[in-house]
């Protein structure tokens, strides 16, 4: 398996068979904990704009995201995993646009097969392609963030997963998680819109029974709960 790891929103340089795209603060996270709410399925909008528009003809479907990390003005939901976790999420579809990993995704979409995860769902997402997946499969992993190490220390704790390597551990993860740029604001009492909770979600390793999947042949691009 030929793995390589990319930064940044922008579609990778070289094609792969299977791309994994991490957004560990915030987006895959709450899409993690959406499908542990009971979310039917998460489509991936490239603008506020789009949202809306598809909110307009399925009033039925919950919008969630963010611009600048706050919540948008119409949509139902924002891009706390914290707030998610609270809310009865079951069957309901939901149209996700965020900045990082939703862009990152929907200019990631070449490969077979595409999976999405935050940190709470790497491990998982690993094991399940280092198990599943043909010998020579290349593999990107594209950490979504443009300079964030959260994104990136996720990247190489997956990239050891699918090597069988125990080069990293997952205490050394999470400080970086807890440490990078990122993350800090939400530990900044003068910024309220930004809760700790967020990272202690963020930094939680869960033992779930799916992987988040991309379906790249719906009207829009949709991230599916693929149970194992
Ligand atoms: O809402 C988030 O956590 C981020 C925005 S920022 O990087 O914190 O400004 O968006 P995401 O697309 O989830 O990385
Ligand atoms: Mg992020």
């Amino acid at each position: 398996m030929q793995v390589n790891i990319y930064q940044g929103r922008t579609p990778s340089p070289e094609t792969a068979d299977i791309t994994i795209v991490i957004d560990v603060i915030r987006a895959f996270t709450v899409a993690h904990y959406a499908f542990l709410q009971g979310a039917y399925r998460i489509f991936l909008a490239e603008t506020v704009e789009q949202a809306l528009l598809i909110k307009e003809k399925h009033p039925e479907y919950l919008l969630a995201g963010e611009v600048g990390g706050l919540p948008i003005e119409g949509f139902d939901l924002d891009n706390s995993p914290y707030h998610i976790k609270g809310e009865n999420l079951k069957g309901k579809t939901l149209v996700q646009m965020t900045t990082n990993g939703v862009r990152a995704t929907l200019n990631n979409l070449s490969s077979e097969q595409v999976f999405v995860t935050g940190f709470s769902n790497a491990k998982q997402t690993a094991t399940f392609i280092k198990d599943n997946a043909k010998e020579k499969s290349k593999v990107n992993i594209i950490a979504s963030h443009p300079s964030g190490d959260d994104d990136l220390a996720c990247a190489e704790y997956i990239n050891s997963i699918l090597k069988g390597s125990d080069t990293v551990t997952i205490d050394e993860i999470i400080k970086r998680i807890q440490d990078s740029s990122v993350a800090q604001k939400f530990f900044d009492r003068n910024e309220p819109n930004f809760k700790e909770e967020d990272i202690l979600l963020c930094t939680k390793e869960l033992h779930s029974d799916f992987v988040m999947k991309v379906n790249k042949l719906s009207r829009f691009p949709m991230i599916e709960r693929v149970n194992l």
